[in-house]
């Protein structure tokens, strides 16, 4: 995290909302990063044993004027939640939200229209400082608070700027949730290699490096993914096997993951809409 930013976060305050799976992967990441516990207030009614042991001022009075309020609830939570934040609305606290299909307009409303308020979509990759976030800000969002909250969020991964909100659904399909597709490719690597006769410890210890290495090469390599899949591919070999059913048209990834995608954005589409 940039000098600049860690002073104004430790001066004024980060206080969380909600600090469950997300909210726990991004502290992890700014704690290991030098942020201090003293600078953070979180407020959730059910704190992990983790959260307690950090150190953070938990369920504690609220600064003054914090410099961030990062709301990390769920999306059915935000009408319960953030009025009693209302306070810190229509002034310089940034309000920072990862929830999925909340709008900036939702926000608005709640918190009055002279908010400044970014929208993120991170993933749980944060955790280990591997995320990705996109954002996008309101009007009021300066290039500083876009500054700040770049320079928040790159502590746990990369960070990409939207064209604006309505990017955010497709967003939320592709990385928001991607990780649980990865994660489920995973188990069911590890189980089809069990049917062909492998221990569960086994199937499971291949599959997870797999996954782990063909991510890694795909991001350090400079041929792209398709030139990379070509690389595995031995004509008339068992790989090319194997495609054939997976890059079927009808019934293969292409397939299947346009309508898991087109799932996810609709029902982040959903979300926004109550
Ligand atoms: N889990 C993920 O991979 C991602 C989640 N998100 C977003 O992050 C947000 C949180 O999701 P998760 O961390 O997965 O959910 P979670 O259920 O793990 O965390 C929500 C937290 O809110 C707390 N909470 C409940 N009532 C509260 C209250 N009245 N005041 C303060 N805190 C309260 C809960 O105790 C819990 O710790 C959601 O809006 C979700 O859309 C965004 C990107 C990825
Ligand atoms: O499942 C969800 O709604 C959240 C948003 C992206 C990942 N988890």
């Amino acid at each position: 995290m940039s000098t600049g930013s860690m002073k104004e976060l430790e001066a004024r305050g980060l206080v969380l909302l909600g600090c469950g799976k997300m909210g726990s992967a991004m502290l992890e990441g700014w704690l290991a990063q030098g942020l201090p516990a003293g600078a953070v207030w979180v407020n959730d009614p059910h704190p992990s044993d983790w959260l307690s042991s950090t150190g953070v001022n938990l369920n504690m009075t609220l600064p003054d004027s914090p410099a961030i309020v990062l709301v990390a609830v769920k999306p059915q939570m935000m009408a319960d939640t953030l009025p009693a934040l209302a306070g810190f609305g229509n002034g310089n606290t940034l309000f920072l939200s990862v929830a999925a299909g909340t709008s900036i307009a939702t926000y608005k409303a709640m918190l009055g229209d002279q908010t400044p308020i970014i929208r993120a979509m991170p993933n749980t990759p944060a955790a280990i400082a591997r995320g990705i976030t996109a954002i996008c800000g309101n009007d009021l969002a300066t290039d500083e608070h876009l500054d700040m909250a770049e320079a928040l969020l790159t502590a746990v991964g990369q960070v990409v700027r939207l064209d604006g909100e309505h990017q955010m659904d497709a967003v939320t399909a592709v990385s928001g949730s991607g990780p649980a597709y990865v994660f489920h490719l995973i188990e069911t690597l590890a189980a089809a290699g069990e049917t062909q006769g492998l221990s569960a410890g086994l199937a499971m210890q291949l599959a997870t490096a797999t996954v782990a290495g063909a991510g890694a090469l795909a991001e350090q390599a400079d041929d792209d993914p398709a030139q990379l899949r070509m690389n595995v591919t031995s004509p008339g070999g068992t790989t090319a096997a194997a495609l054939a059913v997976l890059m079927n048209e009808k019934d293969g990834f292409p397939a299947l993951l346009t309508r898991a995608v087109a799932a996810a954005a609709n029902r982040s589409k959903e979300l926004a809409n109550g």
